[in-house]
């Protein structure tokens, strides 16, 4: 920015704050309360170039570690985010309470940029020490909000946009706030819409997992909503006395604030005796069952799930229900081949099995790729439990959202007192972790190239340095990688080391697409199955071959999605297309096979398309008001309606 710029923003700035704004209209709003908090309480002043504040390596590492959940959670949110944006010069931020960045997923068009602006790990973005800005604000504000250009209090950032959403903890405390930034000259309203979905998805994971060793009702009025991202969550004490509600929770039922609900008994909010309540959470089914508010009568489909410990494995019920279910087992704590577990009578997936049980013994690497959703995680588990290791850890790595300037610490661990902040007892890294079993190396395709080389020589010195430490600390290790790109074609391209995918791939196995699979229709009944918590169900011939025509792009994933809202809505044992999503049945049959991509392709698309046909309920499929709602044009809502395959109800 020129100073001539620089000088009239400030003077603009000023203006607003000291209320000296002759005759132009500037309205009051959380902006200009936000440039009057920056000069009255934080001393700022808008031409400063300040540098950003960055904490201590070690530091920053506390905090992560304080943050370790969260961050496991919203790292495939933050990453899946960032794919929906990507290539608009998008940065992914999140950051804690305190404003401090605790992981940040880059374009690389927009990275160097965004560094130059202080937009790293571990540097603070709160008001007192950014101005105005996307983070800083959200986190008074504690609402989704756009700041864009010369919104920011600071001249510096007013090249900047921000949208930026908070993030609560189970009991309504400020947790973090998820931000997408960018250089772009455009507000994207639409960005705005996907960032909060991402915030509220990971939010009510955080929920989940926080609550797991409580009693959980998970709740809506459409039943093929509940495990979506507009269920309402509560969580309870075996007495009944509620613990915690989800954000979408106190609204379906009109409430305020988490105060109207925690306390209470569930009785009092759903009409369902206490004994009820608990049966249901031992029956764990996957299947919403209609409940009815107690105070308005308002019909919900809930499901109740039982203390984490106690929960029977769902997977492992469905197999009792049937002698040769073989694969079921596959995803259960059930005792048996795991390996056998995979199989259910394809060709190929028969001969990956056969090749990987004649190494699992040998720690030669395996490689395995294959579309996204083929089940390559499940199938490196599986070799990890069948061999010799199986009793001893599997850890996995996500190389793709690995954070940058931690790479080293997060993979050798430091000793204590590594460096200032370091915490007291140290931290072992994920390859200590490892020691003794099988470490899993996963979306190693899309690990940068800058950090291969470091991945490299961990895995060639097989000893690790701690952070710190003076001595190296050998370590024994299986080694198994996923991807689901063509890595030898990214060798090729330059886009990966040659050397890496040598030490990576001692064999390489490919799991099919599920569309290419022969045993595609024993695995649509074993999943069926598997779903409906081992009730035995009966697809008629169209529903089975409007189901086994499908291209299946999201592959086993996407059809234990199927399943389950196929479970969910079916209103006897026997299903026929009727039954079965809408998508499934747009085109004729004979042309389902090619794979039209009407299926959202991975969880924020997902929730993309829940929301949107939640508006349309909402707003009785009023397009021009649904547009306006999610800050879309009209234009732009249908192409996504086409998209996803929305259509309103006959
Ligand atoms: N053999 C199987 N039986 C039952 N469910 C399966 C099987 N294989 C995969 N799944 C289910 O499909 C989903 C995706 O599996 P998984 O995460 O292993 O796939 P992936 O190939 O690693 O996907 P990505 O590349 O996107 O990480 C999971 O929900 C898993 O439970």
């Amino acid at each position: 920015m020129h100073y001539p710029d620089i000088a009239n923003h400030a003077r603009l700035v000023q203006a607003v704050v000291r209320g000296n704004t002759r005759g132009l209209e500037v309205p009051e709003n959380h902006i200009t309360q936000s440039w009057r908090r920056c000069v009255e309480d934080h001393g700022l002043h808008p031409a400063d170039r300040r540098e950003p504040v960055v904490l201590e390596r070690g530091e920053l590492l506390q905090r992560q570690e304080r943050c370790d959940r969260l961050l496991d959670i919203a790292r495939t949110e933050m990453t899946s985010l960032y794919q929906q944006v990507a290539g608009s010069g998008y940065a992914i931020l999140l950051t804690d309470r305190d404003g401090v960045v605790l992981n940040f997923v880059g374009d690389p068009l927009f990275t160097e940029a965004a560094a130059r602006s202080g937009m790293h790990a571990g540097a603070v973005w709160s008001e007192a020490a950014q101005g105005t800005n996307g983070m800083g604000t959200c986190l008074v504000e504690q609402r989704p909000l756009v700041i864009h250009h010369r919104e920011h209090f600071l001249a510096h950032h007013t090249g900047l946009t921000c949208s930026a959403a908070p993030i609560f903890d189970p009991h309504g405390e400020m947790l973090a706030v998820l931000d997408a930034s960018s250089e772009s000259s455009l507000a994207q309203q639409h960005t705005m819409v996907l960032v909060n979905m991402s915030a509220q998805m990971i939010e009510n994971r955080v929920f989940l997992c926080a609550m797991k060793s409580s009693y959980i009702a998970r709740f809506h009025s459409r039943p093929e909503f509940v495990s979506t991202l507009g269920e309402g969550a509560i969580a309870f004490e075996p007495d009944g006395r509620i613990l915690a509600a989800n954000r979408s929770a106190l609204f379906q039922l009109d409430l305020v604030s988490q105060a109207d609900i925690v306390g209470r008994p569930l009785q009092e909010v759903f009409n369902l005796s206490l004994p009820q309540a608990l049966q249901r959470a031992e029956h764990h089914t996957f299947q919403p069952l209609p409940i009815r508010e107690a105070r308005g009568g308002r019909r919900y489909f809930a499901v109740f799930q039982p203390p984490e410990n106690q929960a029977p494995a769902p997977f492992a019920a469905a197999a009792r229900g049937r002698r040769a279910a073989p694969a079921v087992a596959a995803v259960t704590d059930e005792p048996g081949d795991p390996l056998a577990a995979l199989e259910f009578g394809d060709a190929r997936m028969r001969r990956n099995i056969e090749r990987a049980r004649r190494l699992s013994d040998r720690d030669i690497p395996l490689l395995l790729m294959g579309e996204t959703g083929t089940g390559k995680d499940m199938f490196a588990k599986a070799v990890h439990q069948a061999g010799r290791r199986g009793h001893k850890p599997f850890v996995a790595v996500n190389c793709a959202s690995l954070p940058e300037t931690l790479i080293e610490s997060e993979l050798f661990g430091y000793r204590p007192g590594a460096f200032t902040g370091a915490s007291r007892e140290g931290s072992r890294g994920k390859i200590l972790q490892a020691d003794g079993g099988t470490l899993f190396l996963d979306e190693i395709g899309d690990m940068p190239l800058h950090l291969q080389a470091r991945l490299l020589r961990v895995l060639e010195e097989r000893e690790v340095f701690p952070l710190g430490g003076e001595t190296a600390v050998a370590v024994d290790i299986r080694l198994i990688s996923a991807t689901h790109r063509d890595l030898k074609q990214q060798v090729a391209e330059g886009r990966f080391r040659q050397d890496l995918y040598y030490r990576l791939h001692g064999i390489t196995l490919t799991l099919p697409p599920l569309r290419e699979r022969g045993d595609r229709r024993a695995l649509i009944e074993a999943l069926a199955r598997a779903e409906s918590g081992g009730r035995e169900l009966h697809f008629d011939t169209e529903a089975l071959a409007r189901l086994d025509a499908y291209a299946w792009p999201g592959n086993i994933r996407q059809l234990r999605n199927v399943m389950r809202t196929v479970v969910g809505l079916a209103e006897s044992d026997n299903i026929t297309v009727h039954d079965l999503p809408d998508e499934l049945l747009e085109l004729p049959l004979a042309a389902a096979g090619d794979g039209s991509g009407q299926q959202p392709e991975n969880a924020l698309a997902a929730a993309e398309r829940d929301a949107i046909l939640r508006e349309m309920e909402a707003l009785h499929w009023n397009v021009t008001r649904v547009a306006a709602r999610l800050n879309l044009s009209r234009n732009t809502l249908y192409r996504k309606m086409k998209r996803y395959g929305i259509r309103p109800p006959r």
